[in-house]
């Protein structure tokens, strides 16, 4: 408590650049922890928004000040001696630029900003090269855990100068979500550049296979087996308390979503369930309010890791989004809806099944996160430690996952060149122990025209990922044939398995 203190006396003040849904919830956060706060946003409104909210809040300890006018807001933050703290919390790419371009006449030397956006780690290396020109340390840091995490302690991977994020590290320890087991601070130093910002944008990569695969299991349970939303829920509620899926933060809301009914504090007026009100669109890619999905699926083409379950969940959403054109093509391709299951013997073993099939392709979502950030610290010269990424994800953010956590992060934390967690034994044992109740629920899935995309990807992954000869020869066969790519051969040594290398031969399959 007294090393809690301490940082927040040191800082004294943090002054929060956007009073959306984040920065709002952070600057009671602060508040909470003894920092007084001064917040600005380029929206009046939003700003007067949040000081009203302020004026009903209990519990606050530090001083909670609006301001409308940049200049006021920079200068409010003037401390004798110590450096100044900022914290943006504003949309990524274009607004975050135009922000800094505004405020930044009014930074001085010796201020660090911490960019708690989900901004692309490219044009967080960008503006750290720019702010160091002025003397300004810019954090690329990955909040996660949405409003609710900001508001009591998210996760978050912080990556830039090692002496700025070194000093900030105590303030945000203070703040951060705390492991229930060992009670650690889910926050870590990641490393240099856009390191911090790379890592918590696959954290969301990893996100969007989780909620696919989810999804999906909700819809096997409610389209094939004919449960409805409050058995669904207890079954979630079932996994999230006891087996491989217990502690996982999107199967506890799962639960949640299944359950929760518009009646609000026991008023009949409305009754029904919230979910029969939400339509099947997502649109954050559509009006790229959110880019961290599709970057992940870019950097793992570029840096050619696989990542199937994550982009087959990326382009589920994508396709789910123009319900418009959806409909239109619907009416021309007679796609058939997904049928019950009407030769169900043993239900409790089917849902057995589809709880392994979900735990499964979690697993393999990880295992692929973890291959692209290993991948790309390898590339950019990042260092980053695997297992602090799997450490700081215990706890208040969004793909909170324990059984996993417990599974990934010892063999991590011993083996700090592992780049491939499928080679780990453990790892390995897992996926195979759950192969076949994944394979069987994907085959009943598809056989009713279930909607797969993320659970039957993670199904071949698994067994292309671990194929010992793939039909791909006939592919680099043909290669060879029109674009003379040349091939390697079985079974000569320095070819097979040899390098990630062109083969030396070619065959003139048709001369020219
Ligand atoms: N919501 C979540 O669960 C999480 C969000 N994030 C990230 O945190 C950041 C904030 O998200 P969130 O609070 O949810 O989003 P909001 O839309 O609630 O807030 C975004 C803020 O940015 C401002 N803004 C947008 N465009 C401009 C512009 N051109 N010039 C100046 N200000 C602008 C908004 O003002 P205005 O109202 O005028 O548009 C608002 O103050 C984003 O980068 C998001 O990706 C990170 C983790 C979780
Ligand atoms: O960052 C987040 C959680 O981690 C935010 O909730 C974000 O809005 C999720 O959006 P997306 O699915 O597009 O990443």
């Amino acid at each position: 408590m007294g090393a809690q203190s301490d940082a927040a006396m040191k800082w004294k003040r943090i002054g929060i650049v956007g009073a959306g849904n984040m920065g709002s919830m952070m600057g009671f956060a602060f508040s909470e922890l003894g920092l007084d706060v001064s917040i600005w946003d380029a929206k009046s409104a939003n700003v007067n928004n949040f000081m009203k909210q302020v004026e009903q809040a209990k519990g606050l300890n530090g001083r909670i000040s609006g301001y409308h006018d940049i200049s006021d807001f920079a200068d409010s933050l003037r401390q004798r001696g110590g450096r100044r703290l900022f914290l943006f919390s504003i949309t990524h790419g274009t607004p975050a630029d135009e922000v800094l371009k505004l405020i930044k006449k009014h930074l001085m030397k010796g201020d660090i900003i911490l960019d708690g956006g989900n901004e692309h780690y490219r044009n967080t290396e960008r503006r750290q090269r720019a702010c160091q020109g002025i003397g300004v340390d810019w954090i690329g840091m990955g909040v996660s855990g949405g409003y609710q995490s900001a508001r009591h302690g998210p996760s978050m991977s912080a990556g830039g100068n090692n002496i700025a994020l070194e000093e900030v590290m105590p303030l945000l320890e203070l703040y951060a979500a705390k492991d229930p087991k060992s009670g650690v601070p889910c926050v870590s130093n990641i490393g240099p550049g856009g390191s911090g910002h790379f890592v918590k944008m696959v954290h969301n990569g990893i996100e969007v296979g989780m909620l696919s695969v989810i999804c999906e299991a909700w819809g096997f349970m409610h389209s094939g087996m004919g449960l409805d939303y409050e058995e669904i829920g207890e079954i979630f509620e079932a996994w999230n308390t006891d087996g491989e899926l217990h502690t996982n933060y999107l199967v506890k809301i799962a639960s949640d979503v299944c359950r929760t009914r518009k009646a609000v504090n026991g008023s009949e007026a409305e009754d029904g369930y919230v979910l029969d009100d939400v339509l099947d669109k997502v649109v954050q890619d559509d009006d790229s309010t959110e880019g961290t999905p599709s970057w992940s699926i870019m950097e793992s083409a570029m840096r050619h890791v696989s990542c199937p379950t994550l982009a087959a969940g990326f382009y589920f959403r994508v396709a789910s989004g123009n319900r418009e054109e959806r409909l239109q093509v619907a009416e021309k391709l007679s796609m058939p809806d997904p049928k019950s299951f009407t030769d169900i013997k043993d239900k409790s073993q089917m849902i057995e099944s589809l709880h392994r099939a979900v735990y499964c392709a979690f697993l393999a979502s990880f295992c692929q996160g973890l291959e692209l950030i290993a991948r790309a610290s390898i590339d950019e010269g990042w260092d980053i430690s695997l297992s602090e990424c799997i450490r700081i994800w215990r706890a208040g953010c969004i793909i909170q996952s324990e059984f996993i956590a417990d599974l990934l992060e010892p063999f991590l934390q011993e083996n700090k060149s592992f780049t491939n967690a499928k080679l780990n034994s453990c790892v390995g044992k897992e996926l195979q122990r759950n192969f076949t109740a994944l394979k069987d629920t994907v085959l009943r899935g598809l056989a009713a025209d279930h909607y797969f995309p993320a659970l039957s990807a993670t199904l071949e992954y698994i067994k292309y990922t671990g194929g010992t000869m793939l039909p791909t020869k006939f592919m680099e066969a043909q290669m060879d044939y029109f674009g003379a790519h040349a091939y390697n051969k079985p079974g000569v040594q320095g070819e097979d398995p040899g390098l990630v290398a062109k083969g030396p031969h070619h065959f003139e399959w048709n001369p020219a």
